[in-house]
């Protein structure tokens, strides 16, 4: 298997609080990889410094063999590696084909400019058909702040595609939205980056949405990881049931 991504003890110390602790990773192309861990465990600490936005306090991050540390989180982005957000990055009074249009202009133009036009055909083709793969053009014209917040999420994650980028991380693409929505949005996601084969990670707190999409688990516990593997294995670990999960019943027991 090819390694896409891979840190080498990578170290993160915001004064006297630890956020990552030599944290040893290899993910390959193609996985889908499910960061768990409890609040303040580090999980966006990781994606943030492999992203470029933040600067990590030691250690080593490689994209494609290549590495990425002090580079721009839009030069990681131009090479290939793109990002959601915990909460939508978007442009709440544009409508949602606007929002589109801007993603599409940034990923054409290193250097968009504020007086070329954004609204060109061949653009709105682009927006257009993204739209469409995610199913939600019935929204094109509504302004953001108008949309359901699942489909904010189905934007964000939309406009991190735009760029076609190899690998793709989402900081918990199921925040915020209902219980009962958070399956149709996955299998939308899922289904759209397997077409784009895209490699992912994604950070969830939900272990039943872990278990159904993702192919590994990696479990972080105060900055470190406490598991990494196949998601059977990492969920029956006795460690990551004690500080992660709260043991194998949780989350039925948190449904009574
Ligand atoms: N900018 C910052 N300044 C100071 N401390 C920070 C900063 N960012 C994160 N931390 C601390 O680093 C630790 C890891 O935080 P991080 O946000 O990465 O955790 P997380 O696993 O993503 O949590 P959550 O699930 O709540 O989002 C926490 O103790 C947090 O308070």
């Amino acid at each position: 298997m090819t390694c896409i991504l891979e840190t080498q003890g990578l170290c993160k110390e915001f004064g006297a609080v630890t956020a990552a602790k030599d944290v040893n990773v290899r993910i390959h192309k193609g996985e889908v990889v499910g960061v768990i861990g409890s609040n303040g465990a580090g999980k966006t600490t990781f994606i943030n410094m492999v992203t470029g936005y933040l600067k990590p306090s030691r250690g080593e991050i490689l994209f494609n063999g290549q590495s990425i540390i002090g580079r721009t989180p839009r030069a990681i982005t131009r090479a290939g590696m793109a990002r959601s957000f915990q909460v939508a990055q978007l442009f709440a009074q544009l409508s949602v084909l606007d929002n589109l249009l801007i993603a599409v202009s940034a990923a054409q133009s290193p250097f968009p400019s504020l007086l070329a036009p954004m609204r060109n055909a061949s653009r709105i083709e682009q927006a257009d058909a993204i739209l469409a793969e995610f199913d939600i053009s019935r929204w094109r014209d509504t302004p953001v702040t108008a949309v359901p917040q699942g489909v904010r999420k189905l934007i964000d994650i939309a406009m991190a595609l735009i760029g076609d980028p190899q690998m793709l991380l989402l900081d918990e693409p199921t925040s915020g939205v209902s219980a009962e929505e958070k399956t149709a949005l996955m299998d939308t996601v899922m289904r759209v980056v397997a077409q784009h084969q895209v490699t992912v990670l994604f950070v969830e707190h939900d272990m039943d949405v872990v278990r159904r999409y993702v192919s590994r688990i990696l479990a972080f516990y105060s900055g470190e990881v406490l598991a990494d593997g196949a998601p059977e294995a990492v969920l029956a670990n006795p460690r990551v049931q004690e500080f992660v999960t709260g043991g194998p019943n949780a989350h039925k027991r948190a449904a009574q």
